[in-house]
């Protein structure tokens, strides 16, 4: 029986606090799951959400799909009514997809207590809905609302919806655990145990997990390990409360840890390409320690860990991260050994392979700066100068010599605050002064600087000042607090560097951020 790999994102992924999709989101994104190659996009429920109705009916003419089924989902018809009549049974059949997911009460506590019906009635409008939609030509899959914990509350009744769903002619019965409560143990129990007691095959269930207690994609792989051949999940684990299932950790695990191949030929490579296209549309910042995924999902810090990778980086990569799209990196703080200086300088062009001496030295200048509250992990550029620095062959030519600079600030009687900053500069042999007003004193200094500079080097106007962040450090050992700042410098299209500064005062932490900031972009140029 085929693998179904089943996609959510636009219908219980929408569901998270603080999402909302427009249709042109909706038909993004649809297109980047099909891209990553899953098997259903379930788009919403139409007819109860007009932007969903919307959806299905552009999708129609827009989305032309290359991997992908699309469903769409709703409830089971209302107690006491017909299927055929029932208006929003209507609107799932308006939407046109080939398949239709229907949600159905699953615990017996909710029937009585939620849907307000009896026991019997419940099944009959699971079967009743069923038979209609299949009847209208439709593949149907049935969500069990709540299986586990209605299973283990009243397993004969749960048991009892499965079988009519299957009988009615669901292609799968969906295990849900609505509530994200469930443990991996629990799930393997109770897909035995229902399997034994009605005797259906697991290939006929699916699981659709929630993600309360941080088990979802463990549940998940629980239940495949357990027969089932049918997955749910979203997007990044976008959902509900804390969310659902991360169908890339899902995915990934099926494919590089069970050997199951989920996928068409290629699309796991796509996998950190569509995740972050996903969150830039969804406008949440992408995780960037999501398992598999995330910037950080393959970045190593301590420097033990640096000194196996550099003998082979499988001994503490679990997988290769180009498998699913994304990197290795090395990151260079106060817990870096030599080898991870080594291994961050090859990543940025530097051979330190023959040069031990430097590398101790920076290995040692990097532990001391970090120990004053310089940070390099977020640094390169700056970090790249201070190797070259060493580096006699290599360290870039100063673009300038400092002889003052001075930041003023007036606050002037109409309440506007206004920034005015002077630097006296040595450039190519000839002293320049330079002032410039800015919104702030570092933006001041910035700009300053800039028009100093700006005869000399012309390919200055390219730089911006992308990002500034500043972090105040509690002193340490009895100094004072300190002042962290980020300078993130954008040149166009050719992309950004990111450069720190440290120093009781702010400004002064800013001056040496900027100024790694120019050196590097006019060396790199
Ligand atoms: C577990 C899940 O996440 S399932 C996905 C849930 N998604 C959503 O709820 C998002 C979209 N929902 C909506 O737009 C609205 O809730 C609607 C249009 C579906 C229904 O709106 P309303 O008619 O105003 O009803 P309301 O939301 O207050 O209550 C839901 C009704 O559906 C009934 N219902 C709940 N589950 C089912 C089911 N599986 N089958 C049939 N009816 C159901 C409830 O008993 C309740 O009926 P009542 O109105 O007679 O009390
Ligand atoms: C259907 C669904 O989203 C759930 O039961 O959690």
């Amino acid at each position: 029986m085929t693998f179904q790999v089943y996609d959510t994102t636009l219908r219980d992924g929408a569901q998270r606090e603080g999402l909302s999709y427009s249709v042109v989101d909706k038909l993004a994104v649809a297109r980047l799951l099909d891209e990553f190659g899953v098997g259903f996009i379930e788009g919403g429920w139409p007819g109860a959400v007009p932007k969903d109705t919307e959806f299905f009916r552009r999708a129609a003419t827009e989305l032309d799909l290359r991997h992908a089924v699309l469903v769409a989902f709703g409830a089971t018809r209302r107690a006491g009514a017909v299927a055929a009549d029932d208006p929003q049974v209507r609107g799932l059949l308006d939407a046109q997809t080939p398949a239709i997911a229907l949600v159905a009460k699953a615990d017996l506590r909710h029937v009585e207590r939620a849907l307000r019906t009896t026991a019997k009635e419940n099944l009959a409008m699971i079967h009743d809905t069923v038979t209609h939609l299949v009847a209208e030509g439709r593949r149907v899959f049935v969500d069990g609302e709540h299986t586990f914990d209605g299973y283990r509350h009243d397993p004969a009744y749960t048991a009892s919806v499965v079988e009519t769903a299957l009988a009615a002619g669901a292609e799968r019965f969906v295990l849900c655990d609505t509530n994200g409560g469930m443990l991996p143990s629990q799930v393997t129990a109770t897909i035995a145990d229902l399997t034994d007691r009605i005797g259906v095959a697991p290939e006929l269930l699916g699981m659709h997990a929630q993600n309360d207690t941080a088990c979802a994609v463990a549940n998940t792989i629980a239940a495949v390990e357990a027969g089932v051949r049918h997955v749910q999940g979203t997007a990044n684990g976008y959902g509900e409360r804390p969310g659902n299932a991360d169908i890339f950790a899902v995915v990934a695990n099926l494919q590089l840890k069970l050997g199951l191949p989920v996928l068409p030929e290629g699309c796991l490579a796509q996998m950190v390409r569509v995740s972050h296209a996903i969150a830039e549309i969804a406008n949440i910042a992408p995780d960037t320690h999501q398992a598999y995924a995330g910037a950080a999902a393959f970045a190593h810090k301590a420097g033990l860990h640096a000194s196996a990778i550099k003998v082979d980086p499988l001994l503490y990569n679990h997988v290769e991260p180009e498998v699913v799209g994304n990197d290795m990196r090395i990151l260079v703080t106060e817990m870096a050994g030599r080898a991870s200086i080594e291994l961050k300088s090859r990543e940025l062009g530097l051979d330190l392979a023959g040069h031990p001496e430097t590398l101790s030295r920076v290995t040692k200048r990097v532990k001391e700066l970090e120990a004053g509250g310089w940070s390099f992990e977020a640094a390169d550029a700056s970090f790249e100068l201070l190797v070259r620095a060493e580096l006699p062959d290599a360290a870039p030519a100063r673009p300038f010599e400092l002889e003052s600079y001075r930041v003023l600030v007036e606050h002037r009687e109409d309440g506007a605050v206004v920034s005015e900053a002077t630097v006296k500069i040595r450039v190519r042999g000839e002293r320049v002064i330079a002032t410039a007003e800015g919104n702030g004193p570092v933006n001041a200094l910035d700009e300053a600087l800039r028009v100093g500079l700006g005869r000399h080097y012309p390919e200055l106007l390219d730089f911006e000042l992308a990002d500034y962040k500043v972090r105040i450090l509690e002193g340490s050992h009895g100094t004072g607090a300190v002042t962290r700042v980020l300078v993130e410098t954008a040149a166009g299209r050719g992309g950004g560097w990111t450069t720190v500064g440290v120093h009781p005062n702010v400004v002064e932490a800013s001056w040496h951020a900027l100024v790694d900031a120019l050196t590097y972009g006019l060396d790199r140029r």
